[in-house]
């Protein structure tokens, strides 16, 4: 195979660039080297730049001569025209490009359009009528369209092979292009088990040349994909572009712990000084792993007067759309925004030159994503901050639901007997943590390094080239080190690891059917240790991991250097997905009580038991209850000094709500069975309300300061013990999925109490990450939505690398956990 870290030579010939022993066959001639200047005259006339930009010229000169490419090029380089350009200076016939992204698709053919190209797309949103075009252009065997945008699902699909036998029969078929192709390598962070059927291309269609591009591969990574894809050994022109973006000023925020309202505080602080600094206002995103954090960050922004707006899959496309063209045109005209508010959902695609600050608002789980999403930065060559708020907390939280993830895939390797997975979403999180925790080594060389680039860290002036003071290591290195210094100490994290530990493993201990052997060696083990290992785990495994390392894979570590820290704070652990801030705890966790019947009108201070009566005529007697059927949960009072003033006539927040509640969420196996879900939830229940039980529940009432009324918590707590009553109680699979969720017996008391218990922490978690009652209500309602899914069996069983996979996992757990306890006799006290 071609060298990994170097600019091959193109091959001599013009074709066909495959070993001669290859069965084979050219399909058609491909251009002389008199593309190069066609090129280039593309280049110019179609695309309007000057030049070509790094090794574009030397990739597009191999393709034109129908070699096989492989381009690992930083985020930014310009991949794109990589394929564009021989798409075009090909005479005649089609390029077929693969795409993992609806956004990315969309982003590409709307710009490609823009330059009258002749561009179709194939995906979940085409119309029936674009179909039928593209149907038609393609089975005429000579298609007119120069590229077809398509998902995999939709590639493979019979119908679409019919018509491309037909196109390659023609020999028209001119190019497959498989961009992000890290997708398609078990080893990459974004696998989709769709790409992995993309080799049958190379031996249906012999001699159409392939091209595959990434900006995140490691070295494992890209071999993966060149095999995957059966691209030629011999004759591979591959493209590994250095990684460095040094126009790119990377920053951790060390955070103590993940505290919703200071965070928020300190990220309008962060763009409001930023703005100030440059006399203006600056494009940026703010990429949150929650869809209720980017409600409410964004209000919470909007409140402090930045033009910010929400993006995530829970939103209208039409919503998004004006989202992200409001956003291209700046803050600074009529509607325009500035910061966007994201979960992953807006990260492949996006183009924006003059973004200049990406904000991490947690932690992502790859190192891959991280580096894709800080790539949105300073794409038109200036400057840009990309800032990384990291807790200790939030890193334990993502370890475990990646550890979740990857156990999941052992348990499924192993029922199909087939050989183990990668390790490598465990271990990319790893880097990325210590990415996080270093405080001495350059966060560019970081980076680089770990995409495969050799690089000696002792080398002064070699860092200097990576990094001239653009990242937070490099130019207050002492700052850096006392920043650290707010981090939880280990001993804490340890014995949240401990905890973590006992809870991924009560399957074992259960005597459940999970494989032991693999579990213990695959990456689960080194994400929440064996048994065996947490005694030295605790105390050595993080530290192990945070030592000062010399390697540029050390962790660095204030900590060790003035010794173990106590526990900042003292707090109580709940449950997954719960997180209590310290603040409340302490404030005393006062209790209130109120019947958890569907009134909302019960008083807040005493305890009251009810007489057991018929819900009915209790709910005909409520004419607050009648507001609720009809609208079923909404904040009586809004926090009006809180709300946005808005130059955006058209999309207010309550506007914003509302787009969101009615969301048609967008394409995704998840987001389908969400829907069908739904609906058999729906189609189930005739009346939105289904009677609870009479019976008394004290929420939680920290002192936080915060405005969210008690009977605004009260609506929220009976809206969500409603929708797990409805799933797990009145559901079609009710039974199924009690089992699924741990509990074998019938016993209704015990379902109650456990539905209880989880309503409580569903609604405690709420309240502990909102900072309004806007907030507060966007979160219930994301967790209804959420519960909703749960009907579905197979979201118990599959769950899909979506953005709503690990909060759908996160509540999964806390039912499991709770079942558990109540199996173990001590979910009485609720
Ligand atoms: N030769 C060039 N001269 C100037 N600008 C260019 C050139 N080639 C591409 N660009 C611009 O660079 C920007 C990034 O291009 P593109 O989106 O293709 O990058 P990419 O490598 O695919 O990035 P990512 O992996 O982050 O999606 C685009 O705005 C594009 O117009």
């Amino acid at each position: 195979m071609a060298s990994s870290s170097s600019l091959c030579t193109p091959p001599p010939v013009s074709y066909p660039n495959l070993p001669p022993s290859s069965a084979v066959k050219p399909r058609r001639l491909r251009r002389t080297p008199s593309a190069a200047v066609d090129c280039h005259f593309i280049l110019t006339k179609v695309f309007g730049h000057k030049e070509f930009k790094g090794k574009q010229k030397a990739i597009v000169d191999a393709a034109v001569k129908g070699a096989d490419v492989f381009v690992l090029a930083p985020t930014g380089m310009g991949k794109s025209l990589c394929f564009q350009i021989p798409a075009l200076a090909d005479d005649h016939g089609i390029t077929v490009v693969v795409s993992p992204l609806l956004a990315l698709m969309k982003n590409q053919v709307t710009k490609l359009r823009e330059k009258h190209v002749q561009v179709v797309a194939l995906n979940s949103e085409t119309t029936p009528e674009e179909k039928k075009d593209i149907i038609k252009d393609l089975s005429s065997g000579h298609p007119a369209s120069r590229l077809l945008y398509i998902t995999p699902e939709k590639l493979c699909s019979a119908e679409m092979l019919r018509l491309l036998d037909k196109v390659y029969e023609q020999r028209e078929l001119n190019r497959f292009v498989v961009d992000e192709a890290h997708c398609i390598s078990e080893w990459g962070h974004d696998f989709r088990a769709e790409y992995r059927r993309l080799g049958m291309f190379r031996e249906k269609y012999p001699g159409v040349p392939i091209m595959a591009l990434t900006a995140t591969a490691t070295p494992l990574v890209q071999d993966d994909i060149v095999k995957s894809l059966k691209m030629s050994d011999e004759h591979l022109f591959k493209v590994v572009h250095p990684f460095n973006r040094a126009n790119l000023y990377y920053e951790i925020q060390y955070w103590s712990s993940p505290y919703p309202v200071a965070q928020m505080a300190e990220i309008f602080e962060y763009i409001s000084n930023l703005h100030a600094k440059r006399g203006r206002a600056s494009s940026g995103i703010v990429y949150c792993r929650n869809r209720a954090t980017c409600d409410e960050l964004a209000a919470y922004l909007r409140g402090k007067g930045l033009n910010a707006r929400p993006y995530h899959k829970g939103l209208k496309s039409s919503v998004l759309d004006k989202t992200l063209r409001d956003w291209e045109k700046g803050g600074s005209g009529d509607g325009g925004v500035d910061v966007v508010c994201s979960t992953i959902a807006f990260g492949l695609g996006i183009d924006k030159p003059d973004v200049r600050y990406i904000i991490h608002y947690d932690l992502p789980k790859s190192f891959e994503g991280y580096y894709q999403e800080t790539g949105r930065a300073g794409r038109d060559g200036s400057p840009a901050k990309c800032v990384l708020f990291y807790s200790r907390e939030d890193a334990c939280k993502v370890r475990k639901l990646v550890g979740m993830s990857h156990d999941k895939r052992v348990w499924a390797a192993d029922s199909a007997q087939g050989p183990p997975p990668s390790q490598r979403a465990v271990d990319s999180l790893t880097s990325l943590i210590n990415f996080a925790e270093a405080d001495s080594i350059c966060r560019h060389v970081m980076i680089c390094k770990y995409f495969g680039e050799a690089i000696d860290i002792h080398d002064e002036a070699l860092v200097k080239k990576y990094c001239n003071r653009m990242c937070d290591v490099c130019k207050y290195p002492d700052k850096v080190k006392r920043r650290k210094l707010k981090l939880a100490s280990e001993e804490y994290i340890g014995s949240q690891i401990q905890r973590l530990e006992r809870d991924v493993r009560y399957d074992d201990e259960e005597g459940g059917s999970r494989p032991l052997s693999r579990q213990s060696s695959g990456a689960g083990a080194s994400v929440f240790q064996s048994k065996q290992q947490v005694g030295t785990s605790v105390n050595s495994g993080w530290k192990r991991n945070f030592r000062d390392g010399d390697d540029g894979e050390g962790w660095g570590n204030a900590n060790n250097v003035n010794g173990p820290k106590p526990p900042p704070k003292i707090r109580t652990y709940v449950a997954p997905g719960v997180v209590q801030t310290p603040r409340y705890m302490q404030s005393g966790g006062l209790k209130r009580s109120f019947s958890a019947s569907n009134e909302t009108n019960a008083s807040t201070e005493t305890v009251r038991k009810q007489p057991k009566t018929d819900y009915a005529s209790r709910l005909a007697n409520s004419g607050r209850l009648q507001a609720l059927r009809t609208k079923p949960f909404r904040p009586p009072l809004l926090n009006t000094s809180n709300r946005a003033p808005t130059t955006d006539a058209n999309c207010t927040d309550v506007e914003m709500q509302r787009e969101n509640e009615a969301a048609d969420i967008d394409e995704g196996e998840l987001v389908q069975t969400d829907r069908a879900a739904e609906d058999t939830v729906s189609r189930r229940s005739s009346s939105p309300l289904v009677e609870l039980p009479d019976d008394d529940v004290e929420l939680e009432m920290p002192d936080s300061g915060k405005r969210i009324g008690v009977e605004v918590r009260k609506e929220g707590f009976i809206s969500l013990r409603q929708t797990l009553h409805k799933v797990f109680m009145f559901g079609e699979h009710a039974t199924q999925t009690w089992e699924r969720a741990g509990l074998t017996i019938d016993d209704k008391d015990a379902k109650n109490d456990i539905l209880k218990c989880t309503t409580r922490q569903l609604e405690f978690s709420a309240h502990t990450m909102s900072v309004s009652e806007e907030g507060y209500h966007s979160r219930c309602q994301g967790t209804i939505r959420l519960i909703k899914t749960l009907a579905n069996l197979e979201v118990w069983d599959h769950r899909q690398m979506l953005e709503d996979s690990e909060e759908t996992a996160e509540i999964v757990q806390l039912i499991r956990e709770t079942c558990r306890a109540r199996r173990k006799g001590k979910g009485k006290a609720i």
